[in-house]
Protein backbone atom coordinates (compact mmCIF):
# COMPACT_ATOMS: atom_id res chain seq x y z
CA UNK A 1 0.00 0.00 0.00
CA UNK A 2 1.33 3.26 -1.21
CA UNK A 3 0.26 6.52 0.51
CA UNK A 4 0.88 9.83 -1.33
CA UNK A 5 1.82 13.13 0.32
CA UNK A 6 -1.12 14.15 0.94
CA UNK A 7 -2.42 11.13 2.21
CA UNK A 8 0.04 11.61 5.16
CA UNK A 9 -0.23 15.71 5.15
CA UNK A 10 -1.32 15.84 8.92
CA UNK A 11 -1.92 13.81 12.25
CA UNK A 12 -5.37 13.55 11.33
CA UNK A 13 -4.74 12.19 7.70
CA UNK A 14 -1.88 10.00 9.56
CA UNK A 15 -4.86 8.93 11.43
CA UNK A 16 -7.07 8.18 8.60
CA UNK A 17 -4.22 6.22 6.98
CA UNK A 18 -3.59 4.19 9.97
CA UNK A 19 -7.27 2.80 10.17
CA UNK A 20 -7.26 1.66 6.30
CA UNK A 21 -4.16 -0.07 7.43
CA UNK A 22 -5.92 -1.41 10.39
CA UNK A 23 -8.75 -2.50 8.02
CA UNK A 24 -7.29 -5.62 5.83
CA UNK A 25 -6.38 -7.67 9.14
CA UNK A 26 -6.13 -10.81 6.93
CA UNK A 27 -3.85 -9.26 5.22
CA UNK A 28 -0.04 -8.61 5.90
CA UNK A 29 0.54 -4.83 3.85
CA UNK A 30 3.98 -3.72 3.03
CA UNK A 31 3.94 -0.01 3.26
CA UNK A 32 5.64 3.13 1.41
CA UNK A 33 5.36 6.42 2.16
CA UNK A 34 5.46 9.73 0.44
CA UNK A 35 6.58 13.28 2.14
CA UNK A 36 4.03 14.89 4.62
CA UNK A 37 2.07 17.30 2.08
CA UNK A 38 4.34 19.92 0.48
CA UNK A 39 7.60 18.68 2.51
CA UNK A 40 9.67 17.94 -1.08
CA UNK A 41 8.78 21.07 -2.88
CA UNK A 42 9.36 23.33 0.61
CA UNK A 43 13.30 21.20 0.80
CA UNK A 44 13.31 22.26 -2.70
CA UNK A 45 12.91 25.44 -1.74
CA UNK A 46 15.08 25.85 1.36
CA UNK A 47 17.90 24.35 -1.08
CA UNK A 48 17.97 27.40 -3.05
CA UNK A 49 17.44 29.68 -0.88
CA UNK A 50 20.06 28.47 1.12
CA UNK A 51 22.57 29.15 -1.85
CA UNK A 52 21.84 33.01 -1.14
CA UNK A 53 21.23 33.80 1.96
CA UNK A 54 24.62 32.95 3.61
CA UNK A 55 25.30 30.51 6.13
CA UNK A 56 24.26 32.44 9.62
CA UNK A 57 20.88 32.81 7.96
CA UNK A 58 20.05 29.39 7.11
CA UNK A 59 18.68 28.41 10.14
CA UNK A 60 15.70 31.46 9.68
CA UNK A 61 14.63 29.56 6.55
CA UNK A 62 11.24 29.95 6.36
CA UNK A 63 10.61 26.85 4.42
CA UNK A 64 13.27 24.75 7.07
CA UNK A 65 10.60 26.25 9.90
CA UNK A 66 7.55 24.93 7.81
CA UNK A 67 8.79 21.68 7.68
CA UNK A 68 9.94 21.30 11.42
CA UNK A 69 6.34 23.00 12.66
CA UNK A 70 4.59 20.47 10.54
CA UNK A 71 6.26 17.44 12.09
CA UNK A 72 6.84 18.72 15.47
CA UNK A 73 2.80 19.43 15.44
CA UNK A 74 2.18 16.35 14.10
CA UNK A 75 4.19 14.31 16.32
CA UNK A 76 2.42 15.94 18.97
CA UNK A 77 -0.63 15.40 17.92
CA UNK A 78 -0.18 12.13 17.60
CA UNK A 79 1.20 11.25 21.15
CA UNK A 80 4.89 10.30 19.53
CA UNK A 81 8.51 11.05 20.82
CA UNK A 82 10.47 13.51 18.62
CA UNK A 83 13.46 11.87 19.45
CA UNK A 84 12.59 10.10 16.33
CA UNK A 85 13.60 12.64 14.22
CA UNK A 86 15.47 14.97 16.17
CA UNK A 87 18.65 13.77 14.68
CA UNK A 88 17.90 14.21 11.32
CA UNK A 89 16.61 18.08 11.98
CA UNK A 90 19.80 18.29 12.87
CA UNK A 91 21.35 16.66 10.04
CA UNK A 92 19.50 18.80 7.30
CA UNK A 93 20.03 22.24 9.39
CA UNK A 94 23.89 20.76 8.61
CA UNK A 95 22.86 20.04 5.06
CA UNK A 96 21.52 23.53 4.48
CA UNK A 97 24.76 25.68 6.25
CA UNK A 98 27.04 22.98 3.76
CA UNK A 99 24.78 24.44 0.53
CA UNK A 100 25.55 28.17 2.14
CA UNK A 101 28.97 27.52 2.58
CA UNK A 102 29.42 26.18 -0.82
CA UNK A 103 27.34 28.08 -2.69
CA UNK A 104 26.73 24.70 -4.25
CA UNK A 105 23.17 22.62 -4.93
CA UNK A 106 23.86 19.92 -7.33
CA UNK A 107 21.76 17.48 -8.28
CA UNK A 108 23.13 14.44 -6.02
CA UNK A 109 23.18 17.40 -2.99
CA UNK A 110 19.53 18.19 -4.17
CA UNK A 111 18.55 14.41 -4.11
CA UNK A 112 20.36 14.30 -0.14
CA UNK A 113 18.01 17.44 0.62
CA UNK A 114 14.93 15.87 -0.47
CA UNK A 115 15.13 12.53 0.54
CA UNK A 116 14.65 13.80 4.24
CA UNK A 117 11.12 13.96 3.33
CA UNK A 118 9.99 10.70 3.24
CA UNK A 119 12.61 10.11 5.82
CA UNK A 120 10.66 12.46 8.12
CA UNK A 121 7.62 10.89 7.29
CA UNK A 122 7.99 7.18 7.62
CA UNK A 123 10.01 7.88 11.41
CA UNK A 124 6.63 9.63 12.64
CA UNK A 125 4.00 7.08 11.07
CA UNK A 126 6.44 3.97 12.00
CA UNK A 127 6.19 5.42 15.54
CA UNK A 128 2.28 6.06 15.19
CA UNK A 129 1.57 2.86 14.39
CA UNK A 130 3.57 1.11 17.20
CA UNK A 131 2.24 3.41 19.58
CA UNK A 132 -2.03 2.08 18.86
CA UNK A 133 -0.08 -1.27 18.69
CA UNK A 134 0.52 -2.35 15.22
CA UNK A 135 3.94 -3.65 15.00
CA UNK A 136 5.78 -2.00 12.81
CA UNK A 137 9.02 -1.15 11.11
CA UNK A 138 10.73 1.73 9.29
CA UNK A 139 12.73 1.27 6.21
CA UNK A 140 15.39 3.91 4.21
CA UNK A 141 14.80 2.34 0.93
CA UNK A 142 18.31 3.16 0.08
CA UNK A 143 19.62 1.22 2.79
CA UNK A 144 17.18 -1.77 2.56
CA UNK A 145 18.35 -2.58 -1.09
CA UNK A 146 16.78 -0.33 -3.60
CA UNK A 147 19.68 0.16 -6.00
CA UNK A 148 19.71 2.65 -8.59
CA UNK A 149 21.91 4.32 -11.78
CA UNK A 150 23.39 7.30 -10.78
CA UNK A 151 21.40 9.75 -12.46
CA UNK A 152 20.88 12.12 -9.94
CA UNK A 153 16.92 13.12 -9.32
CA UNK A 154 15.71 10.62 -12.10
CA UNK A 155 17.57 7.25 -11.10
CA UNK A 156 16.15 4.25 -12.65
CA UNK A 157 15.89 1.20 -10.64
CA UNK A 158 18.53 -1.75 -10.98
CA UNK A 159 17.80 -4.92 -11.60
CA UNK A 160 20.04 -5.87 -8.37
CA UNK A 161 17.25 -4.66 -6.29
CA UNK A 162 14.42 -7.09 -6.52
CA UNK A 163 16.44 -10.05 -5.00
CA UNK A 164 17.78 -7.52 -2.50
CA UNK A 165 14.92 -6.45 -1.28
CA UNK A 166 13.12 -9.57 -0.79
CA UNK A 167 15.80 -10.92 0.83
CA UNK A 168 16.56 -8.09 3.66
CA UNK A 169 12.44 -7.96 4.16
CA UNK A 170 12.22 -12.11 4.75
CA UNK A 171 15.18 -12.19 6.71
CA UNK A 172 13.65 -9.37 9.16
CA UNK A 173 10.16 -11.20 9.25
CA UNK A 174 12.07 -14.23 10.20
CA UNK A 175 13.20 -12.76 13.36
CA UNK A 176 9.94 -10.82 13.35
CA UNK A 177 6.95 -10.10 12.10
CA UNK A 178 6.48 -6.01 11.83
CA UNK A 179 4.89 -3.71 8.70
CA UNK A 180 7.58 -2.50 7.25
CA UNK A 181 7.58 1.25 6.24
CA UNK A 182 9.23 2.34 3.53
CA UNK A 183 10.64 5.69 2.19
CA UNK A 184 9.13 5.94 -1.32
CA UNK A 185 11.09 7.85 -4.18
CA UNK A 186 14.50 7.03 -2.88
CA UNK A 187 17.34 4.79 -3.87
CA UNK A 188 20.79 4.46 -3.57
CA UNK A 189 23.36 4.87 -6.32
CA UNK A 190 25.18 1.78 -8.01
CA UNK A 191 28.57 3.55 -8.58
CA UNK A 192 28.60 6.48 -5.74
CA UNK A 193 26.88 5.29 -2.81
CA UNK A 194 24.98 8.18 -2.15
CA UNK A 195 21.18 8.80 -2.14
CA UNK A 196 19.24 8.98 -5.30
CA UNK A 197 15.52 9.95 -6.21
CA UNK A 198 13.46 8.09 -8.53
CA UNK A 199 11.87 11.46 -9.89
CA UNK A 200 8.87 13.20 -9.30
CA UNK A 201 6.23 10.91 -8.01
CA UNK A 202 8.12 8.50 -7.59
CA UNK A 203 6.92 6.37 -4.65
CA UNK A 204 4.52 4.66 -7.03
CA UNK A 205 7.66 2.97 -8.38
CA UNK A 206 8.64 2.07 -4.91
CA UNK A 207 5.36 0.57 -4.58
CA UNK A 208 5.52 -1.57 -7.51
CA UNK A 209 8.91 -2.58 -7.26
CA UNK A 210 8.30 -3.76 -4.07
CA UNK A 211 5.38 -6.07 -5.50
CA UNK A 212 7.61 -7.71 -7.62
CA UNK A 213 10.04 -8.12 -5.17
CA UNK A 214 7.77 -9.28 -2.83
CA UNK A 215 5.51 -11.25 -5.47
CA UNK A 216 2.17 -9.67 -4.00
CA UNK A 217 -1.17 -10.24 -4.97
CA UNK A 218 -1.81 -6.51 -5.15
CA UNK A 219 -0.40 -3.09 -5.10
CA UNK A 220 -2.53 -0.40 -3.63
CA UNK A 221 -1.44 3.04 -4.76
CA UNK A 222 -3.85 5.71 -2.05
CA UNK A 223 -4.18 9.32 -3.63
CA UNK A 224 -6.64 12.30 -3.33
CA UNK A 225 -8.83 11.51 -6.26
CA UNK A 226 -11.62 8.97 -6.99
CA UNK A 227 -9.15 6.96 -9.34
CA UNK A 228 -7.11 7.55 -12.40
CA UNK A 229 -9.65 10.14 -14.52
CA UNK A 230 -10.96 11.04 -17.85
CA UNK A 231 -8.81 13.74 -17.29
CA UNK A 232 -6.97 16.23 -14.79
CA UNK A 233 -9.58 17.51 -12.36
CA UNK A 234 -7.47 21.14 -12.11
CA UNK A 235 -7.94 21.32 -16.45
CA UNK A 236 -12.03 20.05 -15.77
CA UNK A 237 -13.85 19.80 -12.85
CA UNK A 238 -16.47 16.42 -14.75
CA UNK A 239 -13.54 14.46 -14.88
CA UNK A 240 -14.91 10.87 -13.49
CA UNK A 241 -13.28 7.88 -12.52
CA UNK A 242 -11.85 5.07 -15.23
CA UNK A 243 -12.99 2.18 -13.87
CA UNK A 244 -10.24 -0.12 -15.66
CA UNK A 245 -7.14 -0.02 -17.36
CA UNK A 246 -4.42 -1.76 -18.53
CA UNK A 247 -0.54 -1.47 -17.92
CA UNK A 248 -0.23 -0.30 -21.62
CA UNK A 249 -2.81 2.65 -21.08
CA UNK A 250 -1.85 3.46 -17.88
CA UNK A 251 2.20 3.90 -19.29
CA UNK A 252 0.80 6.00 -21.39
CA UNK A 253 -1.57 8.15 -19.79
CA UNK A 254 1.63 9.20 -17.23
CA UNK A 255 4.21 9.43 -20.11
CA UNK A 256 2.15 11.93 -21.53
CA UNK A 257 2.27 14.22 -18.34
CA UNK A 258 -1.07 12.51 -16.02
CA UNK A 259 0.57 13.72 -12.87
CA UNK A 260 -1.44 10.42 -11.09
CA UNK A 261 1.03 7.80 -11.81
CA UNK A 262 4.59 8.13 -12.02
CA UNK A 263 5.57 7.07 -16.05
CA UNK A 264 7.67 4.22 -15.13
CA UNK A 265 5.82 2.84 -12.11
CA UNK A 266 3.65 0.39 -14.61
CA UNK A 267 7.00 -1.48 -15.38
CA UNK A 268 7.53 -3.58 -12.39
CA UNK A 269 3.71 -4.64 -11.95
CA UNK A 270 3.59 -5.32 -15.63
CA UNK A 271 6.94 -7.49 -15.48
CA UNK A 272 4.88 -9.80 -12.47
CA UNK A 273 1.65 -9.25 -13.60
CA UNK A 274 0.44 -7.83 -10.51
CA UNK A 275 -2.62 -5.53 -10.64
CA UNK A 276 -2.54 -2.38 -9.69
CA UNK A 277 -5.32 -0.59 -7.67
CA UNK A 278 -5.38 3.37 -7.49
CA UNK A 279 -8.18 4.61 -4.56
CA UNK A 280 -8.74 7.44 -2.54
CA UNK A 281 -7.82 8.02 0.83
CA UNK A 282 -10.14 10.51 1.33
CA UNK A 283 -12.90 8.53 0.03
CA UNK A 284 -11.79 4.75 0.78
CA UNK A 285 -15.32 2.97 -0.40
CA UNK A 286 -15.51 4.34 -3.75
CA UNK A 287 -13.85 1.09 -6.24
CA UNK A 288 -10.84 3.49 -7.31
CA UNK A 289 -9.01 2.12 -10.98
CA UNK A 290 -8.04 -1.11 -11.26
CA UNK A 291 -5.09 -1.74 -14.01
CA UNK A 292 -4.22 -5.11 -15.29
CA UNK A 293 -2.93 -6.32 -17.66
CA UNK A 294 -5.81 -7.18 -20.43
CA UNK A 295 -9.41 -6.07 -20.42
CA UNK A 296 -11.92 -6.10 -22.91
CA UNK A 297 -12.12 -3.39 -24.79
CA UNK A 298 -14.75 -4.00 -26.89
CA UNK A 299 -16.92 -1.29 -25.49
CA UNK A 300 -14.23 1.67 -25.08
CA UNK A 301 -13.63 4.49 -27.53
CA UNK A 302 -11.80 6.68 -25.23
CA UNK A 303 -10.46 5.80 -21.66
CA UNK A 304 -8.54 9.75 -20.73
CA UNK A 305 -7.51 12.33 -22.10
CA UNK A 306 -4.04 13.96 -21.06
CA UNK A 307 -2.59 17.74 -21.78
CA UNK A 308 0.90 18.23 -21.54
CA UNK A 309 1.79 22.21 -21.29
CA UNK A 310 4.68 24.40 -22.30
CA UNK A 311 6.17 21.54 -25.03
CA UNK A 312 8.65 23.05 -27.38
CA UNK A 313 7.80 21.59 -31.35
CA UNK A 314 10.40 21.67 -33.90
CA UNK A 315 9.35 21.78 -38.28
CA UNK A 316 12.32 20.29 -39.87
CA UNK A 317 12.31 20.01 -43.49
CA UNK A 318 15.25 18.92 -45.81
CA UNK A 319 17.23 20.89 -47.95
CA UNK A 320 17.67 17.95 -49.97
CA UNK A 321 21.41 17.70 -49.86
CA UNK A 322 20.98 14.27 -48.08
CA UNK A 323 18.78 11.64 -49.70
CA UNK A 324 15.32 10.27 -47.83
CA UNK A 325 17.53 7.72 -45.46
CA UNK A 326 20.17 10.04 -44.70
CA UNK A 327 18.02 13.03 -44.34
CA UNK A 328 16.60 10.93 -41.38
CA UNK A 329 19.37 9.14 -39.51
CA UNK A 330 21.41 12.55 -39.69
CA UNK A 331 18.08 14.30 -37.61
CA UNK A 332 18.10 11.76 -35.10
CA UNK A 333 21.52 11.44 -34.61
CA UNK A 334 21.89 15.22 -34.01
CA UNK A 335 19.65 14.54 -30.93
CA UNK A 336 21.52 11.62 -30.26
CA UNK A 337 24.80 13.78 -29.90
CA UNK A 338 23.36 15.92 -27.76
CA UNK A 339 21.45 13.91 -25.88
CA UNK A 340 18.02 15.14 -26.34
CA UNK A 341 15.43 12.84 -26.38
CA UNK A 342 12.27 13.31 -28.58
CA UNK A 343 8.44 12.60 -27.15
CA UNK A 344 6.49 13.00 -30.25
CA UNK A 345 7.02 12.50 -34.07
CA UNK A 346 5.48 12.49 -37.55
CA UNK A 347 7.51 12.27 -40.56
CA UNK A 348 7.06 12.47 -44.45
CA UNK A 349 9.61 11.97 -47.04
CA UNK A 350 11.49 14.87 -46.50
CA UNK A 351 9.94 16.76 -43.46
CA UNK A 352 9.95 15.65 -39.88
CA UNK A 353 7.75 17.53 -36.86
CA UNK A 354 8.89 16.45 -33.38
CA UNK A 355 8.40 17.48 -29.77
CA UNK A 356 11.29 17.64 -27.62
CA UNK A 357 10.75 15.45 -24.23
CA UNK A 358 10.31 18.12 -21.43
CA UNK A 359 11.34 16.12 -18.88
CA UNK A 360 14.60 15.62 -20.08
CA UNK A 361 14.56 19.02 -20.95
CA UNK A 362 13.91 19.54 -17.23
CA UNK A 363 16.45 16.80 -15.36
CA UNK A 364 19.48 18.10 -17.82
CA UNK A 365 18.59 22.00 -17.16
CA UNK A 366 18.36 22.42 -21.13
CA UNK A 367 18.33 25.91 -21.93
CA UNK A 368 17.89 28.59 -24.68
CA UNK A 369 21.12 28.21 -25.39
CA UNK A 370 21.45 24.63 -25.93
CA UNK A 371 18.04 24.96 -28.53
CA UNK A 372 19.81 27.43 -30.32
CA UNK A 373 23.04 25.25 -30.70
CA UNK A 374 20.65 22.20 -32.02
CA UNK A 375 19.03 25.02 -34.23
CA UNK A 376 22.37 25.47 -35.41
CA UNK A 377 23.02 22.20 -36.12
CA UNK A 378 20.13 21.11 -37.78
CA UNK A 379 20.25 24.04 -40.45
CA UNK A 380 23.17 22.68 -41.92
CA UNK A 381 20.56 19.85 -44.01
CA UNK A 382 17.37 21.39 -43.64
CA UNK A 383 15.02 24.47 -42.59
CA UNK A 384 14.18 24.43 -39.36
CA UNK A 385 11.12 26.24 -37.15
CA UNK A 386 11.36 26.41 -33.25
CA UNK A 387 8.07 26.39 -32.31
CA UNK A 388 7.31 27.20 -28.24
CA UNK A 389 4.49 27.21 -25.89
CA UNK A 390 2.84 24.41 -27.25
CA UNK A 391 0.43 21.48 -25.63
CA UNK A 392 0.24 17.90 -26.22
CA UNK A 393 -3.15 16.59 -26.00
CA UNK A 394 -3.08 12.35 -25.74
CA UNK A 395 -5.96 10.29 -26.53
CA UNK A 396 -5.94 7.48 -24.51
CA UNK A 397 -7.99 4.66 -25.73
CA UNK A 398 -8.63 2.11 -28.57
CA UNK A 399 -7.10 2.77 -31.39
CA UNK A 400 -8.49 0.01 -32.79
CA UNK A 401 -11.46 2.74 -33.22
CA UNK A 402 -9.48 4.97 -34.12
CA UNK A 403 -11.13 6.58 -37.17
CA UNK A 404 -14.30 7.26 -34.96
CA UNK A 405 -12.11 9.09 -32.52
CA UNK A 406 -10.68 11.09 -35.37
CA UNK A 407 -13.80 11.48 -36.77
CA UNK A 408 -15.33 13.01 -33.27
CA UNK A 409 -12.00 14.59 -32.76
CA UNK A 410 -12.12 16.88 -36.00
CA UNK A 411 -15.70 17.84 -35.47
CA UNK A 412 -14.77 19.15 -32.30
CA UNK A 413 -11.65 21.02 -33.36
CA UNK A 414 -13.72 22.22 -36.11
CA UNK A 415 -16.30 23.44 -34.16
CA UNK A 416 -13.99 25.60 -32.11
CA UNK A 417 -11.63 26.72 -34.97
CA UNK A 418 -8.64 25.45 -33.51
CA UNK A 419 -6.02 24.32 -36.20
CA UNK A 420 -4.09 21.08 -35.01
CA UNK A 421 -0.26 21.24 -35.86
CA UNK A 422 0.68 17.92 -35.39
CA UNK A 423 -0.84 14.51 -35.13
CA UNK A 424 0.76 11.27 -34.17
CA UNK A 425 -0.60 8.08 -33.25
CA UNK A 426 1.89 5.79 -30.67
CA UNK A 427 3.41 2.60 -31.72
CA UNK A 428 1.93 1.27 -28.62
CA UNK A 429 -1.54 1.49 -30.17
CA UNK A 430 -3.20 3.10 -27.34
CA UNK A 431 -2.42 6.65 -27.68
CA UNK A 432 -3.32 9.32 -29.84
CA UNK A 433 -1.36 12.61 -29.77
CA UNK A 434 -2.29 16.31 -31.32
CA UNK A 435 0.05 19.42 -30.79
CA UNK A 436 -2.16 22.91 -30.53
CA UNK A 437 -1.16 26.05 -28.61
CA UNK A 438 -0.75 26.21 -25.26
CA UNK A 439 -3.47 29.17 -25.04
CA UNK A 440 -6.17 26.96 -26.97
CA UNK A 441 -5.20 23.57 -25.20
CA UNK A 442 -7.38 23.77 -22.05
CA UNK A 443 -10.77 24.66 -24.04
CA UNK A 444 -9.85 21.93 -26.25
CA UNK A 445 -9.46 19.27 -23.61
CA UNK A 446 -12.92 20.66 -22.16
CA UNK A 447 -14.96 20.50 -25.21
CA UNK A 448 -12.93 16.96 -26.15
CA UNK A 449 -14.33 15.55 -22.75
CA UNK A 450 -17.35 16.54 -23.26
CA UNK A 451 -18.02 15.00 -26.97
CA UNK A 452 -16.47 11.63 -25.86
CA UNK A 453 -17.46 11.28 -22.05
CA UNK A 454 -20.23 13.90 -20.80
CA UNK A 455 -22.80 13.35 -23.56
CA UNK A 456 -23.08 9.12 -22.70
CA UNK A 457 -23.14 10.03 -19.24
CA UNK A 458 -25.98 12.92 -20.08
CA UNK A 459 -27.85 10.56 -21.98
CA UNK A 460 -27.17 7.70 -18.99
CA UNK A 461 -28.82 9.86 -17.04
CA UNK A 462 -31.63 10.72 -18.77
CA UNK A 463 -32.47 7.11 -19.64
CA UNK A 464 -35.24 5.15 -17.01
CA UNK A 465 -34.27 2.97 -14.32
CA UNK A 466 -33.55 -0.95 -15.78
CA UNK A 467 -32.17 0.09 -19.33
CA UNK A 468 -28.88 0.39 -18.71
N1 LIG B 1 -6.11 11.80 -15.19
C1 LIG B 1 -5.95 12.08 -13.89
N2 LIG B 1 -6.58 11.33 -12.97
C2 LIG B 1 -6.43 11.57 -11.66
N3 LIG B 1 -5.67 12.57 -11.16
C3 LIG B 1 -5.00 13.36 -12.02
C4 LIG B 1 -5.11 13.15 -13.43
N4 LIG B 1 -4.33 14.08 -14.04
C5 LIG B 1 -3.76 14.82 -13.09
N5 LIG B 1 -4.16 14.40 -11.85
C6 LIG B 1 -3.71 14.98 -10.56
O1 LIG B 1 -2.95 14.01 -9.88
C7 LIG B 1 -3.14 14.16 -8.48
C8 LIG B 1 -2.81 12.86 -7.77
O2 LIG B 1 -1.47 12.50 -8.01
P1 LIG B 1 -0.34 12.83 -6.95
O3 LIG B 1 -0.40 14.29 -6.55
O4 LIG B 1 0.96 12.33 -7.43
O5 LIG B 1 -0.88 11.97 -5.74
P2 LIG B 1 -0.14 11.51 -4.45
O6 LIG B 1 0.84 12.59 -4.09
O7 LIG B 1 -1.23 11.37 -3.45
O8 LIG B 1 0.50 10.22 -4.81
C9 LIG B 1 -4.59 14.55 -8.34
O9 LIG B 1 -4.80 15.32 -7.19
C10 LIG B 1 -4.86 15.35 -9.63
O10 LIG B 1 -4.79 16.72 -9.37
N1 LIG C 1 7.72 13.24 -2.31
C1 LIG C 1 8.11 12.98 -3.67
C2 LIG C 1 7.77 11.58 -4.09
C3 LIG C 1 6.33 11.24 -4.31
O1 LIG C 1 6.02 10.20 -4.87
O2 LIG C 1 5.42 12.08 -3.87
P1 LIG C 1 3.79 11.90 -4.09
O3 LIG C 1 3.44 10.45 -3.85
O4 LIG C 1 3.17 12.80 -3.07
O5 LIG C 1 3.47 12.33 -5.50
C4 LIG C 1 7.54 14.03 -4.61
O6 LIG C 1 6.89 14.95 -4.15
O7 LIG C 1 7.79 13.97 -5.80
Amino acid sequence: MKFGGSSVSSAARMKEVATLVQSFPGERPVLVLSAMGKTTNNLLAAGEKALHCGVPMTCYIEEFSVIKDLHVRTAKELGIDQAVFSDLFEELGMLLTGIALMKELTPRTQDNLVSFGERLSTRVFAAYLNKIGVKARQYDAFEAGFITTDEFRNAEILEATYPAVAKRLHEDWRRDQAVPVFTGFLGKGEKTGAITTLGRGGSDLTATVIGKALGLREVQVWKDVDGVLTCDPNVHSLAVPVPCLTFDEATELAYFGAQVLHPQSMRPAREANIPVRVKNSYNPHVPGTLITKKRDMSETLLTSIVLKRNITMLDIVSTRMLGQVGFLAKVFSTFEELGISVDVVATSEVSISLTLDPIKIWSRDLIQTELDNMVTKLRKIAKVKLLQKRSIISLIGNVERSSLVLKKVFSVFEELGVKVQMISQGASKVNISLIVNDSEAERCVRELHSAFFEQEIAISKDLPAGIL
